[in-house]
């Protein structure tokens, strides 16, 4: 085998990696659930074998020296360097170019290998924040923060980001100089007023949406404050983030990949798949997603959870987030959840747990600085033999500094003999200081700081060190690394990078986290660290003790349970997993539309409609002609009980039923009295439950099914329907002639699914068991009714009645079939389907018998591939109708005169409100309808 060098071996490897992630391994046209998890589950297995494999070898190059040179520390020094205190360089930006970290120190290589994808990262937040020095001249400093950290990790991708540069500017000149110094580290501005910051970044962000995912609640609005209320700076939160769309869309290149991050960017996935819906588009959070019940206190919380749900994959950092999200959208929202994520009318998206991580060896490396070690015995010939407590947070109510404090305060009283041997440094880094309850905390934590240091403080020493301020890279590792017991007692903290941070910089001490459980950090770093619940003073306090006295042994397993996951679990490793998954669901995405019908066009459908001469307008009524009562996102279930006809229709609909050319039928589940109710003055067809019943045009109801439908078993599962309703709070169930329904789709989804699941059992058992009925299930309804009822079968005894009433001569030239029907009740839509290999609407069970005026169905028989005409034939003596069977294919084959000629293309079948459907088309709504209708009828 040909022996390659180290750099044409990270090649080959990278090369495999590469080709994986493009390869395409949905070929296969259908389908097929199972098929694209496993192949998923396969290929992100595969990924992440060659990642290890590059990683290992990447550490072997790097601990022998590297091939081409064995000064290569000196080389990470300067990338360290330069992503720390200085500003991060282009490379470090992810700008394509690899460095080849295993070159000499003063040839930092730039590796040209082209074979990067781009990545559009977008965050409130750049990497770098600008501070003005002249009219175009600037200062570029880091950004402090989480997820500014972990993503400067990310390095696979060559990187652009897009975010706010954390400054007003307001003149041209000031803009354009500061694109020019950003664009040197690959950063694009989104340049925002200083009013609409004001309300969506201090106001929205950080004064609602920050607070209520923390489960700290939302301020009480302030009436009289006109401008700050909640709803200016929901407008201004949502046109900020129509800036920052804009933003992407001209730095957009075809086949990006466009990951929007964090709770500043709700609305981002929304607006950008309203400009193009072949984005690929991923969002994810870095704060918790709080249970639904907290969720539900915001007053916009549903346009947020459907603005979000246009991306087309959702990170959180654990997986009681991603389940907390579901969670609400099913609540709130009322969608579907799935194991996999959320859907909505068949369109998924898709929800997961990504666990950030750090870029650990930067830190890990960093130890090993002279400038680190410098920090270290300066630190430690400060602190001399005390043992050192570390706390490191932004200073934000969610980090739980005062009671941290306090937990230590009591720490001290209950163990004087520590009192002089122990020392807590807590770095409180500045932030958000324009927001009020900011500015109150830094009072709150100075006044206790102030106390406790007054009340054990000795002349020499305090015991607490508190800093305003951050510290540099070097000083920050120092400490990391000098500790003794880490202290993060979030209330509620996304992840903490911070512990991961302390956890690679004690390789040598070892020392002991103690974790807030409320950190995302502590599902990962639990099994090391000491687990503690911040609001509990007293656990803490004795946790601190226990820390501070662990032996050696236990401290050193511990650490290194938390190390190997910190090393392994790493930014690059996110980011990597999180992209790649992003493309597999959009490939999903992909196939699962190519079995989605399309949009109904209804200018082609009116076209159509204009062209013809003897037209059927078959339609349903519940959810296609009622009037959504919902429009405000608010489901009035006294409302829609009432099932009314949309308000809008009454017009257009009067006129299609009065036009000589059209025929127009209502076929529906519901009880006669309902639809008499409803259509009591139109010169209309009206099919009631399924087409049982029928109502001709001299509005006569006959029995349009007869034979044999036995509905003695009616009672007795009404009884059980009873038993049902009245332990599942807002279900209810509709008694009608033939059938009888159980409905729940207003009470707790998850409760009613349960309900439903024993009422089945409990009806096959007993009820039913013998009875000839069928049990048609819906997304949250169960329905019995008899045997081989169903609209398809209704149909062609309708088809018969109209036909003969009107006497009709020339054939039917153009069907309109429109409604919210369940799986069962489609095969209406395929009866006049004329590429179909058999019409199977036979009813099955022998205790149906043929309808008495409609058409004996046909068996199934194939039917001759050849023919694309939908074509009926009549025998109008006996009132016989024949459809596409080869009993009689067309009017040619037999006798009988046709009644149905479609040209193929003059049918219109079409499903509203569903994405799975037999139907040709879709309509979203009966909004559509309306439209569609009052079209048709001008
Ligand atoms: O940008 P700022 O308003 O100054 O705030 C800084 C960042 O704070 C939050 O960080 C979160 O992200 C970390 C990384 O995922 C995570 O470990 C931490 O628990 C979170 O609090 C915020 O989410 C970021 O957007 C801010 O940039
Ligand atoms: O003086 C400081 C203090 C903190 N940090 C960084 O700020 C981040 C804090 O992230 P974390 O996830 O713990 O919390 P967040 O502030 O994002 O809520 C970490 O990467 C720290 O290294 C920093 O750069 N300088």
């Amino acid at each position: 085998m040909q022996k390659l060098n180290s750099s044409e071996e990270i090649s080959v490897l990278e090369h495999d990696l590469d080709e994986l992630k493009k390869s395409n391994r949905f070929e296969d046209d259908h389908d097929n659930t199972c098929t694209i998890l496993s192949t998923r589950l396969e290929r992100l297995l595969k990924e992440r074998e060659l990642r290890k494999s590059l990683k290992s070898y990447n550490v072997d190059v790097r601990s022998n020296g590297g091939m081409e040179n064995n000064n290569n520390n000196v080389v990470d020094n300067q990338i360290i360097t330069s992503t720390s205190d200085k500003l991060p360089t282009e490379e470090e930006l992810g700008n394509g170019i690899r460095i080849n970290k295993t070159v000499s120190n003063e040839h930092v290589i730039p590796d040209h290998r082209p074979s990067k994808h781009r990545l559009l990262v977008v965050a409130n937040r750049l990497p770098v924040s600008a501070v003005r020095k002249g009219d175009a001249s600037w200062q570029l400093e880091v950004s402090v923060g989480g997820l500014v950290s972990a993503l400067l990790g990310i390095t696979e991708f060559e990187t652009r980001w897009i975010g706010w540069a954390g400054v007003n500017v307001p003149d041209e000149i000031g803009q354009k100089s500061l694109t020019e110094a950003l664009a040197k580290k690959r950063c694009v501005p989104v340049f925002l007023e200083d009013n609409i910051v004001h309300l969506y970044y201090n106001g929205y962000c950080n004064n609602i949406l920050w607070p209520l995912f923390h489960y700290l609640g939302i301020p009480q609005e302030d009436w009289l404050a006109t401008i700050c209320n909640f709803q200016s700076q929901f407008d201004a939160y949502k046109k900020a983030n129509q800036k920052f769309a804009d933003v992407v869309k001209e730095n957009y290149q075809e086949g990006d990949v466009v990951w929007c991050h964090d709770y500043h960017l709700m609305f981002l996935p929304k607006c950008l798949k309203e400009k193009n819906p072949n984005m690929k588009v991923g969002w994810f959070l870095h704060t918790p997603f709080p249970s639904s019940e907290i969720h539900r206190i915001m007053p916009s919380r549903s346009e947020l959870l459907t603005a979000v749900l246009a991306a087309d994959l959702i990170g959180f950092h654990t997986y009681d987030y991603a389940r907390h999200f579901v969670s609400a959208c099913t609540r709130i929202l009322g969608l579907e959840g799935t194991p996999v994520g959320v859907e909505d009318q068949g369109r998924l998206t898709r929800v997961a747990a990504f666990p950030i991580g750090i870029d650990s060896d930067r830190f890990v490396r960093a130890v090993q600085l002279p400038r680190v070690k410098n920090h270290i015995k300066e630190f430690e010939e400060r602190f001399g033999s005390r043992k050192v407590m570390l706390g490191v947070d932004r200073l934000d109510m969610i980090k739980g500094i005062p009671q941290k404090l306090l937990a230590f305060e009591k720490f001290l009283e209950e163990n004087p003999n520590w009192r002089d041997k122990v020392v807590l440094l807590q770095i409180a880094v500045p932030t958000r200081t324009d927001v009020p309850e900011y500015q109150k905390l830094t009072c709150q934590v100075h006044e206790i700081v102030g106390r406790i240091n007054g009340r054990f403080g000795t002349l020499t020493s305090v015991p607490i060190h508190h800093l305003d301020r951050s510290l540099d890279f070097h000083a920050l590792c120092a400490l990391y690394a000098m500790t003794d017991v880490a202290l993060v007692t979030s209330l509620r903290d996304g992840m903490n990078l911070v512990s991961y941070e302390f956890v690679a910089c004690q390789a040598s001490k070892k020392g002991v986290l103690i974790l807030s459980e409320f950190a995302g950090a502590a599902q990962s770093l639990g099994a090391g660290a000491l687990l503690v619940n911040p609001w509990n003073v007293t656990e803490v306090a004795s946790s601190i003790a226990y820390a501070l006295n662990m032996p050696s042994d236990e401290r050193e397993k511990r650490h290194h349970h938390n190390y190997m996951h910190v090393t392994t679990h790493t930014s690059q490793e996110w980011a990597g997993t999180f992209v790649s998954e992003l493309n597999d669901t959009v490939v999903e995405a992909q196939l699962r539309t190519k079995q989605i019908p399309p949009q109904l066009q209804s200018e082609h459908a009116v076209g159509r409609y204009r062209c013809s001469n003897n037209r059927l307008i078959i339609l349903g009524f519940n959810a296609t002609l009622t009037e959504p009562v919902n429009a405000d996102g608010r489901i009035d279930q006294f409302k829609e009980m009432e099932l009314n006809l949309h308000r809008e229709l009454e017009e257009p609909l009067k006129k299609l039923c009065d036009d000589p050319r059209s025929t127009v039928i209502i076929v529906s589940g519901s009880h006669r009295s309902v639809l008499d109710k409803n259509f009591e003055d139109y010169n209309i067809w009206l099919a009631a439950e399924h087409g049982v019943f029928l109502r001709t045009a001299n509005k006569k109801w006959i029995q349009n099914l007869t034979e044999n439908i036995h509905i003695d078993w009616i009672e007795s599962v009404k009884h059980v329907f009873e038993y049902f309703t009245e332990r599942t709070p807002r279900s209810f169930y509709e008694l009608r002639e033939t059938s009888i329904v159980w409905n729940y789709k207003y009470s707790d989804l998850e409760f009613g699914r349960l309900q439903a699941k024993d009422m089945l059992q409990h009806l096959c058992t007993g009820p039913i068991s013998n009875a000839s009925v069928e049990v048609v299930q819906g997304g949250r309804s169960v329905e019995v009714r008899a045997n081989g009822v169903s609209k398809g079968v209704g149909i062609s005894g309708i088809l018969g009645q109209v036909i003969h009433d009107k006497d009709m001569k020339a054939p039917i030239d153009y069907v309109l079939c429109v409604g919210h029907f369940l799986p069962k009740d489609e095969d209406l839509y395929m009866f006049f389907e004329p590429e179909l290999p058999a019409i199977t609407v036979t009813p099955t069970h022998s205790s149906l018998g043929s309808p008495t005026n409609g058409f004996s169905p046909n068996h199934s028989e194939e039917r001759s591939k050849s023919d694309d005409h939908s074509v009926i034939t009549s025998d109008s003596d006996n009132g016989c109708f024949y459809m596409n069977g080869n009993m009689t294919i067309n009017a040619a084959s037999n006798n009988g005169s046709s009644v149905l000629d479609l040209q193929g293309d003059n049918y219109f079948s079409c499903a509203v409100g569903r994405k799975q459907s037999m139907a040709r088309y879709l309509l979203n709504s009966s909004a559509d309808v309306v439209a569609l209708l009052k079209k048709l009828a001008d």
